[in-house]
């Protein structure tokens, strides 16, 4: 494999301040991350590191004695996670392409994919919606996915099959060498079989969906995949909830046409649910917008806002601890200096 097979290029050889031929040896790609060691994608091969804070995708410098240190992202996928202490989860770095994966079969959530496409347009990478199993579908998929398209403006939306190829082409069309993808979506969507499907061969483990549709969860840690002559590919663990962080850059994207009838509310503060003179629900009632896309926006726009809030709080009281923790190492040295 060559350096620009794994996606260096001229901008990244720009952050280094090694010469382009010693780069060869200085510079590595993340495959596999977690919280103390990395596995890493060289020219020469493979490689496994003590390393910490690295994130799948990312371009790290080597100077053999140091820990891989991270070059500044050019992009970055996150997400909230779960649970009571809900943190910030990064997922992959430095990827061209978002694709958010959704199965056609039985039908494609359109709400989660509204999610998935929020999170994907904040992480400064291009959204893609693949609509997989294709093939379950015998007639009706045009219209599947006009239905899609309509809830992800500025987004292209492929119907694709892993089984029968199917759409593939575009995958292929918009992958390429040194281009890198990211497959997001729930577990049993098909994921690692498009990866598969892709690479021509088994290179990834794959799972049986349950009677119920769902997925088992096959895929157990995110992985940075070279396909030779076709692109990066990073496939991700199907994620049971898609939390959205404190970033709202990606609603505005995702839900342009309510945005767009927000800018005429009566008041700037609008909250679209009872207020007079709210155009997003004279739309709703006019039939220009649907009412479950308006519900789906407020939504999240509330757990953005929520997240925010929380951030806010923990940086304050981080900035606190900090204070405290610099005004006692002043008393500290005071008292020694007196002495
Ligand atoms: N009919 C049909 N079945 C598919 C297709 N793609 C995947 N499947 C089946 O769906 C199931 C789940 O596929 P996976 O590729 O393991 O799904 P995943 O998204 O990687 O799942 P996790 O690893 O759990 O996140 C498997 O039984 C596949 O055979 C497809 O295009 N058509
Ligand atoms: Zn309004």
């Amino acid at each position: 494999m060559s350096l620009p097979a794994l996606g260096w290029d001229d901008d990244w050889a720009a952050q280094v301040d090694v010469g382009a031929g010693r780069a060869r040896s200085a510079v590595a790609r993340v495959s596999r991350a977690d919280a103390t060691s990395a596995r890493l994608l060289t020219p020469d091969g493979e490689a496994s590191v003590a390393a910490h804070g690295l994130v799948v995708g990312d371009w790290v410098v080597l100077d053999g004695t140091s820990r891989p240190r991270p070059l500044a992202r050019r992009t970055l996928l996150s997400r909230q996670s779960s649970g009571r202490d809900s943190t910030e989860q990064p997922l992959a770095a430095n990827v061209d392409v978002v694709a958010v994966v959704e199965p056609m079969w039985p039908e494609p959530n359109v709400r989660r994919i509204e999610r998935m496409l929020t999170l994907a347009w904040a992480s400064g990478g291009q959204p893609l919606v693949i609509l997989s199993k294709a093939d379950l579908f015998t007639s009706g998929v045009r219209s599947a996915v006009a239905e899609v398209e309509s809830a992800a403006p500025g987004v292209d939306v492929l119907a694709v099959s892993a089984t029968c190829g199917d759409g593939l082409a575009g995958m292929r069309h918009r992958l390429g060498p040194g281009r890198t993808f990211v497959l997001l979506g729930p577990s049993g969507a098909g994921k690692s079989s498009l990866v598969n499907a892709l690479a021509g061969e088994e290179v990834l483990a794959t799972g049986d969906v349950r009677g119920d549709g769902r997925g088992r969860h096959t895929t157990t840690h995110r992985e940075l995949v070279l396909l030779e002559g076709v692109g990066l590919l990073i496939d991700t663990p199907g994620i049971r909830s898609v939390g959205m962080t404190a970033d709202d850059d990606g609603l505005a994207r995702v839900f342009e046409d309510v945005v767009v009838h927000a800018a005429d509310c009566r008041y700037t503060d609008c909250g679209h649910a009872v207020e007079p003179g709210c155009s997003v629900r004279a739309a709703v009632d006019a039939g220009a917008l649907p009412a479950a896309r308006v519900e789906s926006y407020l939504r999240l726009q509330r757990e953005i806002e929520h997240q925010s809030r929380r951030k806010r709080t923990r940086e304050r009281s981080q900035e606190r601890r900090d204070t405290t923790g610099r005004n006692q190492a002043k008393a500290m040295a005071m008292r020694a200096k007196g002495r």
